[in-house]
């Protein structure tokens, strides 16, 4: 059966990749579902000119997708927040529906599409595939915390759903949870001014698996964490699977308290790094499945090989190619891959000459992390990347002194230019950082 949450997911993924960034932010995450009854689907709307663009263009395109996807026909009513709702027959139903804005979501629903069967494992994500199976299968008793760590777009938000679901495939009454640490953090906040502390609580302590999603962003929230360090405890306690992801380890997070730190560190840490190849290939492989979309294999290898790091990125490639041959009437082919793609590689460019891009290829080169290369420690393996990074910057990108100061953890631009001088000092003496200047150059070129 059809439910609210499992529709509006499907509309949300489907639109995401059909529509541009912007019109999907303006129209659709402005929207939010609010009943579904009869094949009727009610939806909220922030205004009345959304409403009208939603009549015109938004439904129309929506219907038609619905009822070619599932066969049915599906009528989607807007309306704005003083609208009454078509549905709502009783006046009780209004307060069964509307309850209290203290507390917005009880349960992020997991996404239908982040499961293990879709999951292409490959060298980078092994490790997580592997730990992320054994804590479904056995929830408390491996690793807890189980920590995933890597780059954007790499699959830490699938491989945490796809616990989440395997866990409620092996036991439908598992009590499921699902945040990102922002919600985490938000609900908390609204606990507090809403005098709803209590519920919070037993919201976030009754769970057999507790997943939060991009704890890097607990940074900074001291009474977040303070909570959230509760809430860990109440739930380690009682054996109950915590999951955490980030974009780094724990130890790197700035301003994470040290108890948090050493408490992550008590489960697993496993990194995700981005796919080879052979992995991209498979992934675009079964994505192209997914959708019934039919791409031949050179052209699949050719995809893979523009974009190498982001899997989103190298999804929204096969969808480019897509729209591309959809709206040129022509069928997919290697050629008309690299037309698609071609604005796209003119972005990605760019891209690779960002400071941020510059910071990873340094801080991988040398083997220290980004963090450091942000931070202010004084020891020389660090402070020699340090500089070369900033060298980089200034030679390879248009940024003014003061940004690049400011991406490096808000350093002065007097620290960017002695940066610079020094290491254009060095080159003309040192050979060997030489050599390993012009391979990073060579690498950020490539
Ligand atoms: N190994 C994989 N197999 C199939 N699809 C994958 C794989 N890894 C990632 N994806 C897909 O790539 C997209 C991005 O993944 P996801 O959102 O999980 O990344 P993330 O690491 O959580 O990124 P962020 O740091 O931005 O939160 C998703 O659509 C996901 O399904």
């Amino acid at each position: 059966m059809l439910d609210l949450e499992t529709l509006w997911q499907y509309i949300r993924d489907t639109f995401k990749q059909d529509f541009s960034p912007i019109t999907f932010k303006t129209w659709i995450e402005t929207a939010h579902p609010v009943h579904f009854t009869d094949n009727t689907l009610v939806v909220e709307v922030a205004s009345p000119l959304h409403r009208d663009y939603w009549k015109q263009s938004i439904i129309p395109e929506i219907s038609a997708k619905l009822s070619e996807m599932l066969a049915t026909t599906i009528t989607i009513v807007a309306i704005t927040p003083d609208e009454q709702d078509p549905l709502e027959k009783t006046p009780e139903k209004t307060s069964v529906q509307v309850s209290s804005p203290a507390l917005p979501r009880k349960n992020s629903p997991l996404n239908d599409k982040y499961t293990f069967e879709s999951f292409v494992v490959g060298k980078g994500n092994q490790l997580a595939h592997a730990a992320a199976l054994a804590v479904a299968e056995e929830p408390g008793l491996f690793y807890n915390p189980l920590f995933f760590y890597g780059g954007v777009g790499l699959g830490k938000t699938h491989l945490m759903h796809a616990i989440g679901h395997q866990m409620l495939q092996n036991n439908p009454n598992a009590r499921v949870k699902y945040v990102t640490s922002e919600s985490f953090a938000n609900d908390f906040i609204n606990s507090i001014k809403s005098k709803r502390q209590e519920e919070f609580r037993q919201e976030y302590r009754n769970v057999d698996l507790l997943l939060v999603d991009d704890i890097q962003f607990f940074s900074d929230k001291v009474g977040t964490q303070e909570e959230f360090f509760h809430t860990f405890n109440a739930l380690y306690d009682e054996k109950k699977q915590i999951v955490l992801s980030s974009d780094r380890l724990p130890n790197e997070i700035p301003k994470l308290q040290q108890r948090l730190v050493s408490r992550f560190k008590w489960g697993l840490s496993v990194d995700i790094t981005p796919p080879d190849l052979e992995t991209r290939i498979a992934i675009l492989r079964n994505k192209a499945e997914a959708e019934l979309l039919s791409v031949p294999d050179d052209t699949l290898s050719y995809i893979a090989g523009q974009i190498d790091s982001n899997i989103r990125e190298l999804e929204g490639a096969l969808m480019r190619v897509q729209a591309y041959a959809k709206m040129t009437k022509q069928p997919v082919t290697t050629s008309l891959a690299a037309e698609a793609l071609q604005s796209l590689n003119g972005q990605k460019a760019k891209k690779e000459l960002s400071i941020a891009l510059i910071q990873d290829k340094v801080a991988k080169y040398y083997h220290v992390s980004v963090a450091d290369l942000k931070g202010k420690k004084r020891v020389k393996t660090i402070v020699v990347p340090r500089q070369i990074a900033m060298y980089l910057a200034r030679e390879l990108t248009d940024a003014s002194l003061p940004k690049i100061g400011n991406e490096f953890g808000g350093k002065d631009h007097t620290t960017v230019i002695h940066a610079h001088e020094k290491i254009a000092e060095a080159l003309t003496q040192d050979d060997e950082l030489k050599k390993e200047v012009g391979k990073l150059r060579e690498s950020l070129s490539s």
